[in-house]
C-alpha cells in the first residue's frame, strides 16, 4: 500500500485539501473514488463535541464521561477507537501525535503500523520527526497545490527568523507586592471516583520561568484552570493567588488582570476581521475591537512590537489571513503587551511547523530573560530550546498525579 505523508507548513490550506480530497477532485487520489474514508483530525473532535451538545448523547466517549471533559489525549483515543470500528479504507491523519505525550504517540504508532497493510494512511504533518516510519511517498502543500516531493527534497532549510531588538516596555503595568505569585499546598482533586490531583505542593515567585509538564489526562489543564478561576475544583483548597486565599479575596476579575494567558483554542474565538496591529493595541487596552481610542504611545509601543516580531510591513493584515504561525505570534504577544505579573502559555507551539515552533520558544526565552515577568509553559513534552528555571512534573498514580519539581 502506498501511504502518503504530506506536509505542509503554517501557509497550507489544509481544510480546502481535505474537502478536495474527500469529493475526489484531486488528480492524485482518484483511486480513492467510492472508498470509505475519515478523518482523524481536531476538526472531526469538534464535530462530535458538538453533535454531543446538540443532542445530548455521547456519541464516542464512555457513558460516564462526556468527551468536552476529557483531556486532550483522552479524546484522540476515543475518536481512533470510533474511527476503527467502522472498518475505513482510508484515513486522513492530520497532525495525529499533537498534544499526546511520548507513552500515547508511541502506542499511536504502533496501532497505525499494525493497520498499515490494510488501510491506506494520508498523514498530513507539520514537524518533520512526526512522520510515521512506513510512509515512502511525500509530497508538500503550498497554499492550495500537492508538490510531489524525490527523496532528495526531503532535506529543508531552516528558517528561523531572528528576533532583533528588545522586549518593548510596558504602561501602566500592573504590580504586585506579594514574592509568591502561586502557592498550592497539599491540593488534591477527584471527579466521582475519578483521582486526578494528589497532594499538590507548589509556589511560583515572582519573576521566575516555569513549565509545567505531565502525561495526557495528568491534570495539567485542572491545575491552570484552579489559577485563572475558571474551576470549582479549586474551592476548598489551600490556593494562594497574589497573596491572597483563593475564594476570600480578589474577584475573578481582579485575577485576571494580573494574568496574561494564551492557549491555541483562544485563536478561534477571534474572527480574524482585525488588524494584526490592533489586535495587539487591543491587548495593551483591554478590548477585542478597539472601542478605546489608542494614544501616539500605544501605537509607538506596538509598532516596535511588530519590528521584534518582522511583522511591522503586515501590519495592516488581518488576523484570518496571516500564517498560523504568525496568529500563535501575535496572541502570545498579546498575552504579554502589559508585562502581566502572570503569564500563561497553554500548550502554544502544538500545531505548529518546527521554524514557527522554534521562533515561539525564543520569544518565550527573551521575555524571561529580558522582563520579571513569571511565566508558566504548558506542555506535555519537553519543548526543545526553552530555557525554564524549573519544571512541575505531574506523574499519574491510582490516587492522582503527584508533583515533583526539577531544576
Ligand atoms: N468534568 C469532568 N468530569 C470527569 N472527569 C474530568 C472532568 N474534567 C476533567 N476530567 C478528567 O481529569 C483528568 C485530568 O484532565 P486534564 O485535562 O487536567 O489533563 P491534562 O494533563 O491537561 O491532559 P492533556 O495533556 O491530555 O490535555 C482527565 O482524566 C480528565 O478526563
Amino acid at each position: 500500500m502506498e501511504h502518503w505523508g504530506i506536509f505542509t507548513d503554517n501557509k497550507s490550506k489544509k481544510a480546502d485539501f481535505v474537502s478536495n480530497l474527500q469529493k475526489n477532485r484531486l488528480p492524485e487520489f482518484l483511486n480513492l473514488k467510492g472508498s470509505k474514508g475519515y478523518l482523524f483530525s481536531p476538526l472531526a473532535l469538534k464535530k462530535f463535541i458538538e453533535e454531543e451538545e446538540q443532542h445530548g448523547t455521547k456519541i464516542i466517549s464512555s457513558k460516564e464521561q462526556a468527551l468536552k471533559t476529557m483531556s486532550s489525549g483522552e479524546q484522540k483515543k476515543a475518536l481512533w477507537s470510533n474511527i476503527l470500528k467502522e472498518s475505513p479504507d482510508y484515513i486522513i491523519l492530520d497532525n495525529p501525535f499533537d498534544n499526546l505525550d511520548a507513552h500515547f504517540q508511541d502506542e499511536l504508532k504502533k496501532l497505525l503500523t499494525n493497520q498499515s497493510n490494510k488501510i491506506l494512511f494520508i498523514q498530513l504533518a507539520s514537524r518533520k520527526s512526526d512522520i510515521l516510519p512506513f510512509i515512502k511517498k511525500f509530497a508538500i502543500l503550498k497554499e492550495n497545490k500537492l508538490k510531489i516531493l524525490d527523496k532528495k527534497d526531503l532535506k529543508f532549510k531552516e528558517n528561523i527568523p531572528r528576533l532583533e531588538g528588545i522586549i518593548p516596555p510596558p504602561i501602566d503595568k500592573t504590580e504586585v507586592d506579594e514574592p509568591t505569585l502561586i502557592a498550592f499546598k497539599n491540593v488534591t482533586v477527584s471527579y466521582g471516583r475519578k483521582h486526578v490531583l494528589q497532594g499538590i505542593d507548589w509556589q511560583v515567585k515572582k519573576g521566575e520561568f516555569w513549565q509545567l509538564i505531565g502525561s495526557n489526562g495528568s491534570g495539567k489543564t485542572t491545575i491552570i484552570s484552579m489559577i485563572t478561576g475558571d474551576s470549582a475544583k479549586a474551592f476548598g483548597q489551600e490556593i494562594y493567588l497574589f497573596g491572597n486565599k483563593k475564594g476570600s479575596g480578589e474577584s475573578v476579575w481582579e485575577i485576571k488582570q494580573k494574568i496574561g494567558y494564551f492557549s491555541p483554542s483562544m485563536t478561534d474565538k477571534f474572527a480574524g476581521r482585525h488588524s494584526i496591529e490592533n489586535m495587539l493595541i487591543s491587548g495593551l487596552l483591554d478590548s477585542i475591537g478597539l472601542y478605546v481610542k489608542p494614544t501616539e504611545i500605544h501605537k509607538r509601543i506596538i509598532k516596535s512590537w511588530l519590528e521584534l516580531l518582522n511583522l511591522w510591513e503586515s501590519r495592516n493584515s488581518l488576523f484570518k489571513d496571516v500564517s498560523l504561525g504568525e496568529q500563535r505570534l501575535v496572541m502570545t504577544v498579546r498575552a504579554m503587551v502589559k508585562h502581566p505579573p502572570l503569564l500563561i502559555l497553554d500548550e502554544p507551539t502544538s500545531g505548529m511547523d518546527d521554524n514557527s515552533a522554534k521562533t515561539l520558544v525564543n520569544l518565550v526565552n527573551k521575555f524571561a530573560h529580558e522582563t520579571n515577568t513569571s511565566i508558566i509553559f504548558v506542555s506535555h513534552r519537553k519543548e526543545a530550546g526553552l530555557n525554564p528555571e524549573k519544571t512541575l512534573e505531574l506523574t499519574k498514580t491510582e490516587k492522582g498525579s503527584v508533583g515533583k519539581i526539577v531544576y
